[in-house]
């Protein structure tokens, strides 16, 4: 009977570079990140992912593939984030600036870590190499990883 909270997170791709978004209010404000966001009732997570992507970007895509899972624990609170990671390269539409987030390509040797949350640099070589993922990551707050566990998976 955990409690767990699905989230999702859509990385946009074209060559060499992957699309981010600086988050402007709320849950990691001030970091880069994929778009995505809570699962709401009555929708599927991949609907959920798509909502999000159109919501924060503006953009469309029917082609989300999903690549990773990540279980999220912080210390001192029973809700696990369960997040579903999302990739496509084929989108419709320009990314455009929401209340949420103000998007920026990146090319992948430039990938800004620093300013990201601080699980993202041990899970993008896997989601840049195509490679399926599993993760979970125990945080004390939101900048320092007491545990971890990254496994390649044939399936998700
Ligand atoms: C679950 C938080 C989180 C994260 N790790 C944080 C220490 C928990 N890393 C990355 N990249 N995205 C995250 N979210 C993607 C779904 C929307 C909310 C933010």
């Amino acid at each position: 009977s955990m409690m767990k909270k699905l989230l999702t997170l859509v990385l946009i791709t074209r060559p060499n570079q992957v699309l981010l978004g600086m988050k402007k209010r709320g849950f990691g404000q001030g970091r880069w990140n994929g778009f995505g966001g809570k699962v709401e009732k009555g929708e599927t997570i991949l609907e959920a992912a798509k909502r999000e992507l159109f919501e924060e970007s503006s953009l469309k895509s029917d082609d989300l593939k999903e690549i990773g899972l990540i279980d999220f624990e912080f210390v001192g609170d029973p809700q696990i984030l369960e997040v579903h990671v999302f990739t496509t390269s084929k989108f419709e539409g320009e990314p455009t600036e929401s209340s949420e987030m103000r998007p920026q390509w990146f090319n992948v040797k430039d990938i800004p870590f620093d300013t990201m949350w601080p699980d993202d640099h041990l899970w993008f070589p896997l989601f840049l190499s195509g490679t399926k993922f599993k993760g979970y990551f125990l945080f004390e707050g939101h900048d320092k990883i007491l545990k971890q566990t990254l496994d390649k998976v044939d399936s998700l």
